[in-house]
């Protein structure tokens, strides 16, 4: 996989901001793995937090670990969530839900005091919208609500939107841990990501989307040698 250097430089600059005693939002995907296993060997080590994952694939990783989990029922409190982006605009705002994730991800990072971002340089965008954009939706409908996705789209300022069901295995809907389906929105450029947000989050049929906006507030980019960290 490529940039694996830059994303684990990233993952170990964000184990910085954890402190004993913490509660974590444990974040999905390729990046987020590494945060995981250097919280693993803190933990090894004496660090004591407890993390509420954010997917499935998560929960797996982290158990198979060490790395002690609370049920998500059973948290009021969450310190700090540290997870992947597909992309970071130089305001924070972020794309997520490359890897399906995005329902639990963002209720847990809209849940903690603080959400930090690790990613690798080739996350870094001028404007959000290259990669297609994921939206959760409810299987029933999910056509009719696609119609209004791209109508959504379309009046945020996007040209031209391309919208797919993502498939799974044998070609079938890929079903989130939730049980929906996720469109993925070929935008190319989303020129309001806000006005975007407002109007995909109206519709009947949308669980959630991918655009985070104003969630995150520390960025933190792998280099090669080392990580950069933009406060927000
Ligand atoms: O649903 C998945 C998440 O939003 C991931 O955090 C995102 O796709 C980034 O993943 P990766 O670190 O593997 O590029």
């Amino acid at each position: 996989m490529a940039f694996e250097r830059e994303k684990e430089n990233a993952a170990t600059a964000a184990i910085e901001f954890v402190e004993d005693g913490m509660t974590l939002g444990l974040g999905t995907g390729s990046t987020a793995k590494f945060f995981v296993e250097a919280l693993a060997d803190e933990i090894a080590d004496g660090l004591v937090v407890r993390g509420v994952p954010t997917s499935e694939e998560t929960r797996r990783l982290a158990e198979s670990l060490g790395v002690p989990l609370v049920p998500v029922e059973q948290v009021d409190r969450i310190h700090l969530t540290v997870d992947g982006a597909d992309e970071v605009d130089d305001q924070a705002q972020l794309i997520k839900g490359g890897g399906a994730a995005l329902l639990r991800e963002k209720i847990i990072a809209n849940a903690s005091d603080l959400m930090i971002v690790i990613a690798d340089p080739s996350k870094q965008v001028e404007v959000l919208g290259s990669f297609p954009l994921p939206v959760e939706v409810t299987p029933f409908g999910f056509t009719i609500t696609a119609k209004k996705v791209y109508d959504a789209l379309k009046t945020s300022g996007v040209s031209r939107p391309r919208i797919d069901v993502r498939r799974g295995s044998g070609d079938k809907p890929l079903v989130t841990d939730g049980g929906n389906y996720i469109l993925d929105c070929a935008c190319s450029v989303i020129p309001d990501p806000a006005y975007a947000a407002e109007l995909l989050s109206v519709i009947p049929g949308v669980v959630e989307h991918g655009l985070f906006i104003g969630l995150a507030r520390t960025v933190i980019i792998g280099s090669d040698d080392g990580a950069s960290i933009f406060e927000y």
